[in-house]
């Protein structure tokens, strides 16, 4: 059996969840089960903590989990980046006072609080910038106006939580994070292929659309240009001999852009469909 690590709780749970629901594999009910087996897909779920998953994973005693990138190489452990799962989003950068800092150059000899240590001590060795790190479990916007660090590093996402603190983000961003399945350098465990190749196809259905639509023979190159497709596009005869009719997947946040462009060049009859499972 595949074992595979998902976050019990937090802003990845219910996301890595439902991800691996719609690749068709059997998920918890109760947010309190630590285990879960599927045995027709010949694989077993352990909910854990996020912060932990890269633990797991990388003294290789699961197979592979899903965590975020950030947690992932925070953990500093021996494991990849087998594949981004375009959820849970956010941003890992400095913050202080309003007005305050504006370069990660000002850092030097101050007090810096974060509960990333790890990622972010190698991010300043790799500045030459020497900060004490506070490391604290969370609410980390809440140490300076408490005193114990002069700046922070922390996940943001909105802002929102930065600006009801007073403070803002100053410096490069330090990483753009996304939840990632990671897995153990070397030989693949049985059955990782599949688990590949099923959340693979969740992500496709959900970042494109099939667009179907009819357009006059001469013109399916300049059209076929505008839909090209993830190979190449389906094209159909028509009963009018004419036209033909032509399939092709798009990215569903170009639809209706392609769509007025299709329209302008003599297209006709453009339908949208939502793509509800694929392999690619
Ligand atoms: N708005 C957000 N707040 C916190 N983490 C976020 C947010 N958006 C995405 N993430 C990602 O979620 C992961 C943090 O997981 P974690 O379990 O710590 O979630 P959490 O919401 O902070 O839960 P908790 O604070 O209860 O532990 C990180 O990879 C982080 O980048
Ligand atoms: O930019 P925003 O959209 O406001 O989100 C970012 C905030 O969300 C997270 O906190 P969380 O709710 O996980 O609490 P925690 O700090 O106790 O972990 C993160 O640590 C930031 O504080
Ligand atoms: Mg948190």
């Amino acid at each position: 059996m595949l074992r595979v690590a998902v976050p019990n709780k937090g802003s990845l749970s219910e996301a890595a969840s439902g991800m691996l629901a719609e690749a068709g594999y059997r998920q918890r009910r109760d947010s309190r089960e630590l285990v879960m087996v599927d045995p027709d897909n010949e694989i077993e779920f352990f909910y854990l903590r996020p912060r932990d998953i890269a633990v797991y994973v990388g003294t290789g005693t699961l197979d592979v989990g899903i965590t975020g990138r950030d947690l992932f190489l925070d953990a500093q452990v021996d494991a990849d980046e087998l594949l981004t799962l375009g959820f849970g989003g956010s941003t890992f950068r400095f913050a202080g006072p309003v007005g305050e800092f504006s370069d990660v150059k000002q850092l030097h000899g101050r007090r810096l609080a974060t509960s990333y240590d790890g990622l972010l001590r190698s991010y300043l060795s790799g500045r030459g910038v020497e900060a004490k790190v506070v490391r604290l479990d969370g609410a980390v916007e809440s140490s300076v106006r408490l005193g114990v660090a002069d700046a922070i590093a922390d996940v943001v996402e909105t802002g929102n939580t930065l600006k009801a603190a007073g403070m803002e983000v100053f410096g490069e961003p330090i990483l753009k994070s996304e939840a990632v399945l990671i897995g153990r350098p070397g030989e693949a465990p049985q059955g990782l292929d599949v688990l590949i190749r099923r959340l693979r196809g969740v992500i496709v259905a959900r970042e494109y659309v099939m667009m179907d639509y009819d357009v006059r023979k001469e013109l399916v190159e300049e059209a076929a240009a505008l839909t090209p497709g993830l190979e190449s596009p389906t094209v159909s005869p028509l009963r009018d001999s004419d036209w033909v009719a032509v399939r092709s997947m798009v990215k569903r946040n170009q639809t209706n852009r392609i769509m007025d462009e299709l329209y302008e060049i003599g297209a006709r009859a453009i339908l949208v469909s939502s793509i509800h499972a694929c392999r690619i």
